[in-house]
């Protein structure tokens, strides 16, 4: 993580709740922050946006500082450049969509801020709706035309929390390519606050998981993802994420084989040509480990594999296996039963059983 974007380093007693985190922020992309209800995710979004005072705090964004308590620096949040969507779609009812982006935009705005405006419209793909009053948009078009009035504000950073959270799988499924579109072109640093661990798979550039106030993991989303220490804390979701390509399409079966650093995985074909990138997820759940190659089995994906590392489950009954498969890693969670019957232990060779593949989508 480059220092570019910023520093946020913050700690905050409230009862029997305490955050206490130290993170730099890239310059740009998505980074979500990820945990359980009540581990800090809203209170670290509202320290940064200045909405609760943090002790001991530095915050630093684009080289500007908002807050930095060593120097009695404390900007107010009204002037800290930020874009703040929330999880419900705040417009004004009595305003239409485009009354909607200019409330709150400076009246001497000029050139720049229109700009911004023109952008953010085009970005988000809202010019149809500039006519419509608000009672007339669907709730996936309501959070689009909120993200578009944050950015509308030309933000140094834009802060979302948990912005699909009121919104049903139909919903999510159309905002989803927006919001990838907004990691992709955009050159500001984005916070992301979310409990899915599908929307931390498919935007999440970088990820900070919170546990109690304090920071579990944190880094590059594969990375993480593949680590033992915070799948433990991702429970049923843990699992990686492998970056491959379609290699070949079996027409007959319309499977088709995604190659990634450590071999094929074969998988429903989703029409993808030959050639596309793809991301893919392989749940801990769904990987289950032979010390010799299967034979006469069900499961089409076997990949040779090493045992990088073991941890303990949540409960002590299961392992988390960590396997290097080439240059990738993969999760495997079986009985600790299972780890003591196999002799497994770092650096043994195994057969990694592969029962299900998901596309990321
Ligand atoms: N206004 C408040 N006054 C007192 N305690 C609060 C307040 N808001 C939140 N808390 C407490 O602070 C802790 C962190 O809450 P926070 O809302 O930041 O968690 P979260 O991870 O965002 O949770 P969720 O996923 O449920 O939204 C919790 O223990 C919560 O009960």
């Amino acid at each position: 993580m480059s220092a570019d974007g910023g520093a946020i380093r913050l700690a905050l007693a409230r009862g029997d709740f305490a955050l206490k985190v130290d993170l730099a922020l890239p310059p740009r992309g998505i980074t979500a922050v990820f945990g359980p209800s009540g581990s800090g995710k809203t209170t670290l979004l509202r320290c940064v946006a200045g909405l609760e005072r943090a002790r001991d705090a530095l915050v630093q964004v684009a080289g500007e500082v908002w807050q930095d308590d060593a120097h009695g620096v404390f900007v107010a949040t009204w002037r800290r450049p930020l874009g703040y969507v929330f999880q419900e779609a705040s417009l004004f009812d009595h305003l239409d969509v485009r009354g909607n982006l200019h409330y709150g935009l400076r009246r001497s705005g000029g050139a720049q801020q229109a700009i911004a405006l023109d952008g953010a419209i085009e970005l988000l793909g809202i010019g149809a709706l500039l006519q419509r009053r608000t009672g007339q948009l669907s709730g996936g078009e309501r959070q689009r035309v909120a993200i578009a009035r944050a950015l509308a504000t030309q933000p140094r950073l834009l802060l979302l929390d948990e912005p699909l959270a009121s919104l049903d799988l139909a919903r999510r499924r159309e905002i989803v390519p927006w919001l990838e579109r907004l990691r992709d072109e955009l050159h500001i640093p984005m916070l992301y606050v979310t409990h899915s661990a599908d929307e931390v798979a498919r935007l999440a550039d970088t990820l900070v998981v919170l546990e109690r106030g304090s920071v579990a993991a944190c880094g590059p989303t594969a990375g993480v993802l593949a680590g033992i220490a915070a799948p433990v804390l991702l429970g049923e979701e843990a699992g990686a994420l492998l970056e491959g390509t379609v290699g070949e399409r079996d027409a007959r079966w319309q499977l088709a084989r995604v190659d990634f650093d450590g071999g094929g995985l074969w998988l429903r074909d989703s029409g993808a040509a030959i050639g596309t990138a793809l991301r893919l997820r392989v749940l801990a759940r769904d990987v289950s480990i032979a010390t010799e190659e299967p034979r006469n089995t069900s499961i089409q994906n076997l990949l040779p594999a090493v045992v990088r590392a073991i941890a303990q489950d949540a409960h002590p009954s299961q392992a988390l296996v960590q396997l290097a498969c080439g240059g990738s890693i993969l999760l495997s969670r079986v009985t600790a039963r299972a780890v003591d019957a196999l002799a497994l232990q770092p650096g043994t060779p195994v057969w990694a059983q592969v029962k299900s593949v998901a596309l990321v989508e």
